[in-house]
């Protein structure tokens, strides 16, 4: 799925309007009847009280008093709560006299705000995709009354006050909803998490806007879901042998961290590599002979940690990184493999953590190169970012530079690919943020690029992906806070299972 910035969202009603011949005021109908349903489905007239509708004065504004009218027929009691403008947008006109006039309406000027009790469901109209400057003067003394009322808030596509793709200054006041129903397709803001607390939970809601136009139109962002990745992953050839999916080679391991070398190779396994020899300090032997029998095991000559690579001819890919430290022998080896590596590499925690500290080691990464930072192994490689935003970009001039494929690891983890194409996984869930489930993505991440069958994007794609449903498998047995790395490999197949194209008739 297509992500779209706030000028193709409008570009996109606009087509819509076309392609179907309607006015604009259906498709507000259309808009706020989804979200009406949406919100109905979820709280009975008993429980709701009388409900708040708070409207700006453009469309957004405009999906408010459409919805409160909606709301008004159902049986709920409503009562509008108008921001003060010089003008109204044409639809905002249009359905102002159409409230009935048992919804009572006032004007909400700074100064005589009314109270709101604690608990009282607020439809959150103010602003939409069309915000233009941050909120201030009456608009921000509103959004203030009401993030300090502790109501049940829900936005209305957007928390009034933020920005659907670029950020806002710090002081500019955004509403703090519970929940955030966007029409269609999510936003960008929704998904960083900077803006969190004031997106609450966020659902898409469908409009209808043109399949034509979404099909056709030129996005650089792009959502990780089941229908991206369709047909991405072959099945398994009825005649396959442990070569058809590649041999992959993990460096992984030192003293005190061959659990991490452990967790990675069986999700490589799990992922589906034909064979897979792991490479540990001497130290390390025993263990991952005994945790990972599947697995072939070569011996560093150092006792605790990585100092050399074995000849790497066999290989048709290469993973390093977790639990490795970051002694020098250790980056002498990460040079080593730089230089020499004819074969996809994955690059992973402390191998990040060495490239970040000596940077001239960039220049070496073979292209299509997959790396895994967390947002502060990518700050090493890279700079503090000022904010969410200014991460993505930086991602994505990184991705672009080095002709790589970076994973920047987090809720809604972000891939950039080489031509400064964004993709944000969609799987996954708050359980992930446990110590050793990078090591897993390393280990998957690996499985898949040494699947020759698979293009470098395709295999980062199913790997992000199949990582966070292995998650979401998972908890469903051992909830989120129960939910250990060493859970997730056992869950790969299903994973996996479920992306695998089935044979056409
Ligand atoms: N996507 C869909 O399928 C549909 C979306 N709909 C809804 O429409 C809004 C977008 O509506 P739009 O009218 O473009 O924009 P807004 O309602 O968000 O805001 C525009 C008005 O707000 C004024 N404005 C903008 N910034 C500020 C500010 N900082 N302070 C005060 N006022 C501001 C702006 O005035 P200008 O002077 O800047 O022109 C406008 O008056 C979308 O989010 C959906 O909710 C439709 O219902 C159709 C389907
Ligand atoms: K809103």
């Amino acid at each position: 799925m297509k992500l779209l910035t706030a000028a193709q969202t409008r570009q996109a009603d606009a087509a819509t309007l076309q392609d179907e011949g309607i006015r604009s005021v259906a498709l507000m109908e259309r808009a706020a009847t989804v979200f009406t349903d949406w919100l109905t489905a979820r709280l009975a007239p008993t429980d709701a009280g009388e409900i708040l509708v708070l409207c700006g004065p453009g469309n957004n504004g405009g999906d408010g008093l459409v919805a409160a009218r909606l709301l008004h027929e159902r049986g709920y009691r409503v009562r509008v709560g108008l921001l003060p403008a010089d003008k109204h947008s044409a639809d905002f006109e249009h359905n102002r006299p159409r409230l009935p006039a048992a919804v009572p309406v006032a004007d909400w000027r700074p100064g005589k705000l009314p109270p709101i009790e604690p608990g009282t469901v607020v439809i959150d109209a103010l602003f939409g995709t069309g915000l233009r400057r941050p909120l201030e003067g009456a608009a921000a003394a509103l959004v203030r009354h009401l993030n300090a009322a502790r109501a049940r808030v829900v936005s209305i596509d957007l928390p009034s006050g933020l920005f659907a793709d670029a950020p806002q200054p710090k002081d500019s006041p955004v509403v703090e909803a519970r929940h955030t129903v966007t029409f269609e397709l999510p936003k960008l803001a929704l998904l960083l998490p900077q803006n969190a607390r004031s997106v609450g939970r966020w659902h898409v809601v469908p409009v209808g806007l043109s399949p034509r136009f979404l099909a056709e139109v030129d996005a650089d962002m792009h959502l990780v879901d089941a229908a991206l990745l369709a047909g991405r992953l072959p099945a398994r050839p009825t005649f396959a042998h442990k070569g058809t999916f590649g041999h992959a080679l993990l460096l992984a391991g030192s003293k005190g961290k061959l659990g991490a070398a452990v967790l990675a190779a069986r999700s490589c396994l799990r992922g589906g590599v034909g064979l897979l020899t792991v490479q540990v300090p001497a130290v390390g032997y025993a263990v991952l002979q005994t945790a990972v029998p599947e697995a072939m095991c070569l011996v560093d000559p150092e006792k605790n940690h990585l100092s050399e690579l074995p000849d790497l001819q066999p290989y048709n890919a290469v993973g390093m990184g977790p639990g490795i430290g970051q002694d020098d022998d250790t980056r002498a080896a990460l040079e080593d493999l730089l230089g020499s590596a004819r074969v996809p590499l994955v690059l992973d925690a402390d191998a990040l953590n060495l490239l970040g500290a000596n940077r001239p080691l960039l220049d070496l990464l073979p292209p299509d190169t997959l790396l895994t930072p967390h947002p502060k192994e990518f700050e090493r490689l890279t700079e503090p970012a000022r904010d969410d935003y200014h991460r993505l970009q930086l991602l994505r001039d990184f991705a672009r530079q080095y002709r790589c494929y970076v994973v920047l690891k987090g809720a809604y983890s972000c891939l950039a690919a080489p031509d400064g194409q964004l993709y944000f996984n969609t799987t996954g869930n708050p359980g992930l943020a446990t110590g050793g489930s990078g090591d897993v993505l390393t280990g998957l991440c690996l499985a898949l690029r040494a699947d020759k069958r698979l293009a470098p994007l395709d295999a980062a794609l199913l790997a992000i992906y199949a990582h966070g449903r292995a998650a979401d498998l998972a908890a469903a047995h051992t909830g989120q806070a129960g939910l250990i790395a060493g859970d997730l490999p056992q869950y790969i197949g299903q994973a996996l299972q479920e992306l695998t194209t089935a044979e056409e008739f």
